[in-house]
């Protein structure tokens, strides 16, 4: 069981905390909380494993673990200077930084801040209440702040259409939005962003989704292309593979006679060079990738993402869908961050509704199908599930069994 232990002087927050916690039960996002008294006058959170603690505004002698701060008094640091100092600062969490407009969240990853916007500021209790929930609840950190972003908002609007009947925050109305170049306001605000401002990506044919098989030859790629798959995945993790190039002008060609929608993964420039139906890319290549030429030359766009923050940053591009990961533990790749689980990605569908198609991956066979299909996902991907069965024809064939969207919905 995980522990969220409170100074006293936190007290106030616990009426906010348990309502969430009792959420987090409701929906099984997680494992259970205790709720304990710290004896000391920092927040100590016990997960599986580890320890850390929060402080909220510390002194510089009290600082340890994760320092937020909030509750601005003016004059205020300008977002350039927040910036900075949460990119130098790994501890450093900027919670609620008023602007002109609205409010500022910031952290830092990996040597960088990132930060969502929202013009409304919400309420401070319940936004510190979500995110110490949310981290006992082991939410990533940028998890954490964008919920209790969400939250500090929809805690006003209490019951508010998307609330959520536990007050658990579900619709993409209440969440902030992540300052991407994108972002309309991002120059003005002042944020220094890495990736370029890109228009809306070609859409995928909604129909033609449902089983996704990824594979790592064009020979699979071309063997399911005859039994029928209509989706399916190039992806080969070695770029000094000799025939890679060729490969992949094998399977741009074989899935426009087939009528299939074909990704190619990672290698964008040879997807652009031989005209593919799309390209399958992962965050850390938002930075780097020219999304603009990619969209410009007409291709489709799948990005991953591994939680609420990546999922609003992913959508921030507007790509052709949307792929969450990984639902359930996999061998198929090693994993930075934990699986994710049934209840988790239904409240994800939830919050991308239909203003784009889903892609559930990562530990999906055949005997787990059927659950990923009930939460609303567009699309299954799979890997071992077809490349390690015993009789792939069978397998396609009973996943297409399984992955058919009622007409109605
Ligand atoms: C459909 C689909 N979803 C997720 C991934 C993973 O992409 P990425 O995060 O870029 O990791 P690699 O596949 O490159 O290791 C995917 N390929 N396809
Ligand atoms: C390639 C890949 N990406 C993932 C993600 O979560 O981003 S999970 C994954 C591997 C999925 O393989 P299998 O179906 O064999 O578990
Ligand atoms: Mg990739």
């Amino acid at each position: 069981m995980n522990a969220l232990c409170l100074p006293d002087h936190l007290a106030p927050l616990l009426m906010h905390i348990e309502p969430l916690l009792a959420a987090a039960d409701k929906y099984q996002l997680g494992e259970a909380v205790s709720m304990d008294w710290s004896g000391s006058e920092v927040v100590d959170i016990h997960l599986e494993g580890t320890t850390f603690k929060v402080a909220f505004n510390p002194s510089e002698s009290e600082a340890q673990g994760l320092e937020v701060r909030d509750q601005w008094i003016a004059p205020y640091p300008t977002l350039a200077e927040m910036q900075q100092q949460v990119a130098a600062n790994p501890a450093l969490v900027v919670c609620g930084l008023p602007t002109e407009q609205g409010c500022v969240d910031i952290w830092h990853h990996l040597g960088e801040a990132r930060a969502v916007y929202c013009h409304h500021a919400g309420a401070s209790e319940p936004q510190r209440a979500m995110l110490l929930a949310a981290l006992a609840l082991d939410y990533p950190l940028e998890d954490a702040v964008t919920l209790s972003r969400a939250h500090a908002r929809g805690y006003l609007e209490s019951h508010a259409d998307g609330y959520g009947e536990t007050g658990w925050p579900m619709t993409r109305a209440l969440f902030p939005r992540p300052l991407t170049a994108n972002h309309p306001e991002c120059d003005e605000l002042g944020w220094a962003s890495k990736e370029v401002a890109v228009s809306p990506f070609a859409t995928v044919e909604r129909d033609k989704l449902a089983l996704y098989p990824v594979v790592d030859t064009a020979q699979w790629v071309t063997r399911l292309l005859d039994l029928g798959v209509k989706t399916t995945q190039l992806r080969i993790k070695d770029p000094s593979e000799p025939t890679l190039p060729a490969q992949i002008t094998t399977i741009v060609e074989a899935g426009k006679q087939h009528g299939a929608q074909v990704f190619v993964n990672d290698y964008w420039q040879l997807a652009i060079d031989n005209q593919a139906y799309g390209v399958h890319l992962g965050q850390e290549d938002l930075e780097t990738a020219d999304l603009a030429a990619i969209q410009q030359a007409g291709l489709r766009l799948g990005l991953s993402t591994h939680g609420y923050y990546e999922i609003l940053r992913a959508a921030e591009f507007a790509p052709s869908y949307i792929a969450l990961g990984h639902i359930f533990p996999t061998t198929t790749k090693d994993m930075p961050s934990k699986p994710q689980g049934l209840n988790r990605l239904a409240l994800y569908q939830k919050l991308i509704g239909d203003a784009f198609p889903t892609v559930a991956i990562g530990g999906i066979d055949l005997s787990r199908a059927e659950r990923v299909w009930r939460t609303g996902v567009s699309s299954v991907a799979v890997v071992r599930a077809v490349t390690q069965a015993d009789d792939p024809a069978k397998a396609i064939a009973a996943f297409e069994d399984i992955l058919v969207r009622n007409p109605a919905e």
